[in-house]
Parts: C-alpha cells; structure tokens; sequence
C-alpha cells in the first residue's frame, strides 16, 4: 500500500488568553502590537468566550478530512495526517520537518480556505514547500475548492433554509456574501481573489434561489493602505437605504468555521448595524466538521492524489 503525507493548513486561533500576544506579533510579522492594539483584540475575544472556538474546530476537519479520504482509498493509499498553521503551533513549518523525520516523500496538501489570493493560499503553499525541497518532499497542492459540487450544494441548502424562516416575505430580503478584506494593491497584481468571492455568491444564490444577493468585504486590516470594499457594516447601511430590505442574510463565505470573524465581526457588529436600522439580521451556521461539507476538501485533495496515482 502506498503512503502519501496528508498537510492540512489552517489560520490558527490563541489556545489561551496568554497566546493573544505573540499570536498578533506573528500576524504582524513579528512587530509587536501596541498595547492599545493588543487590549483592543483582546476585547473581542472576551465577547466570544474568551478564546476561539477555532482550535478544536480545525482539529475535527483535518481528521474528518482524513476520515473520507482513507474511506475513498481505502486498501490502496495510507493517509498521514499532519495539521499546520499559519500563525501559532504547530506552525506550517513543523509539520512538514516532521513528515521529513516519518520518511514521508509524496504528501497532498490543502489550506481550510476555499478561495486563492497571494496573501492566502500562496503563502501557505510557499512556506510548506520551501520546506518540502529542502529535505526532496513532492508535494501535490490544491490551490482553491469552492468550485466543488459538495461546497455550493452544502451553502445553497443552508441559505435556503435560513431563507425559508425569515420573518418577512422573501423579496423583502437580501443576501450577503463575504470574505475576509485584504490590501486592494492585490487588484493590479491580477489576484483573483475578488473574482473567486463574485463567482462564489453568484453560484450559491443560484443554488439556493435567492433572487436579491449582494457581496462585500468584511474584518479588514487596521492601516493607512486602502482594503478592498465595501465593507458589510457600510453595505447594510447603504443598500437598506437604497432598497429597504427589511431582513439580512448574512454568509460569510471566505471563512469555513466559527472563529472570531464570524462571531464578533458578523454576529455583533453587522447585528449592531441592523438592530440600528431596525431591520432582522440571519447567519446560516458555519459548516465546522459537517461531513457533507468536507466533502468539497476531499474531491478537491483527490484530484490532487491523481497526480500520484492513476
Ligand atoms: C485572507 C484572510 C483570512 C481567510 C483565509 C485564511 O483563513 O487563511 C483570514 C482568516 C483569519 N484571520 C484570523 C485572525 C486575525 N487576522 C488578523 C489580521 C489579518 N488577517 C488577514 C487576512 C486573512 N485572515 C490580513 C491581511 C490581516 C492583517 C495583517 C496585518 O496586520 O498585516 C488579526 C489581527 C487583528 C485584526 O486585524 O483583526 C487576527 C486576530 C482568524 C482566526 C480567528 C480566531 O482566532 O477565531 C482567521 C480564520
Ligand atoms: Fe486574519
């Protein structure tokens, strides 16, 4: 039977208030942040429980991932799960010195991430695998699944569902689709990135037949540089005067489980701005673990377990 090196990669969350530090000085490339900074997030991990639910949820995908993938193998391919993150330990680095320490030499690798941009899926990639050539590791990566049947199939039953219960009819009630903001100087890099999030809303909302859909930019960085926009607080302003929905949906669709974007930067402040409005505020729940949504990550690692196998 064959091995081949299974490398999930994900964000990483703080395990414990005491992480939060140097957790923010990573993010910030090793500059640490100032301690009004530092207090001001820390905050917002208090109103969602102090921690992250992220940590353990990470966990449970990679190992359903793994679940699904050594099933669809099963007596031909041995998976080895190795999990690697982006900003605390185990960092993506570690994971991959220690497939090189278990003998490992052919891996597929995926980020919980369903969209491509330079400053996401290519990091990751680019960090794994400085590490891989350096000890002749090949590894087969997937670089974006929201493409995946399983994704929109699972975010269309989801939408139509939250859509079904609303409390005003449904031409009264808009969609909105969002990812995590980045630098708008990735536009004129060609990124795809803002691309990806459009095709996404489009194809999901057809799915769900959601005739009023809308996209924006949600949790952007603290700096002078311009992030892309609109932001959603500013959308749910602006499209509620234009257009007088009274309901908004709300499905943050960049992001795969529930983390402190989700749960302060959609269920407290877009909550503000609606209760402001007065208008009703929904968030069908993340997928987390949910098998038939992990489903996309399989078919999109399977395609990339191809290139080993025929
Ligand atoms: C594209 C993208 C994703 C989605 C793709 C992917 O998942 O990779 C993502 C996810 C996440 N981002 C997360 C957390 C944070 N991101 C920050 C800051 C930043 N993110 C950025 C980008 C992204 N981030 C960027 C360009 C910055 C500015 C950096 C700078 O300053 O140069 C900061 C600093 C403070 C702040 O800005 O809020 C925090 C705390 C958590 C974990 C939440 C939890 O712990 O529950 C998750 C899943
Ligand atoms: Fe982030």
């Amino acid at each position: 039977m064959k091995t081949l090196g299974l490398l999930v990669m994900a964000y990483g969350t703080p395990y414990k208030p005491e992480d939060i530090e140097r957790y923010y000085t990573h993010i910030r490339r090793g500059r640490k942040p100032s301690p009004e900074a530092l207090a001001e997030l820390t905050e917002r991990y208090e109103a969602i429980g102090g921690v992250s639910p992220l940590a353990q949820v990470t966990i449970d995908q990679a190992e359903e991932l793994h679940r699904q993938l050594s099933a669809k193998y099963a007596g031909e391919i041995e998976f080895k799960l190795y999990l690697g993150l982006k900003h605390i330990e185990p960092f993506v680095e570690d994971a991959v010195e220690q497939m090189a320490k278990d003998g490992i030499t052919e891996a597929v690798t995926v980020v919980l991430a369903p969209h491509y941009s330079t400053f996401s899926i290519r990091s990751y990639n680019g960090r794994a695998k400085e590490v891989a050539d350096k000890h002749g590791i090949q590894l087969a990566s997937v670089e974006s699944w929201y493409q995946e049947e399983a994704f929109i199939n699972w975010w269309g039953q989801a939408i139509r569902q939250t859509f079904d219960a609303l409390p005003v009819p449904e031409e009264k009630a808009v969609l909105v689709v969002s990812a995590h903001s980045l630098p708008e100087k990735i536009i004129a890099n060609g990124d795809p990135y803002p691309d990806q999030l459009k095709e996404t809303a489009e194809l999901i909302a057809k799915r769900a037949g959601v005739k009023h859909m809308i996209t924006g930019w949600q949790s952007a960085g603290q700096t002078p540089e311009p992030w892309l926009g609109p932001d959603v607080q500013d959308l749910t302003r602006d499209v509620y005067e234009a257009e007088g929905y009274e309901a908004f949906v709300y499905v943050p669709v960049g992001f795969v489980a529930d983390h402190l974007e989700v749960l302060f930067d959609n269920d407290y402040e877009c909550k503000v701005v609606c209760d402001e409005l007065g208008i009703h505020y929904a968030r069908p729940g993340m997928p987390n673990a949910e098998p038939a949504f992990m489903e996309a990550v399989t078919e999109a690692v399977a395609k990339q377990v191809g290139s080993y196998v025929k």
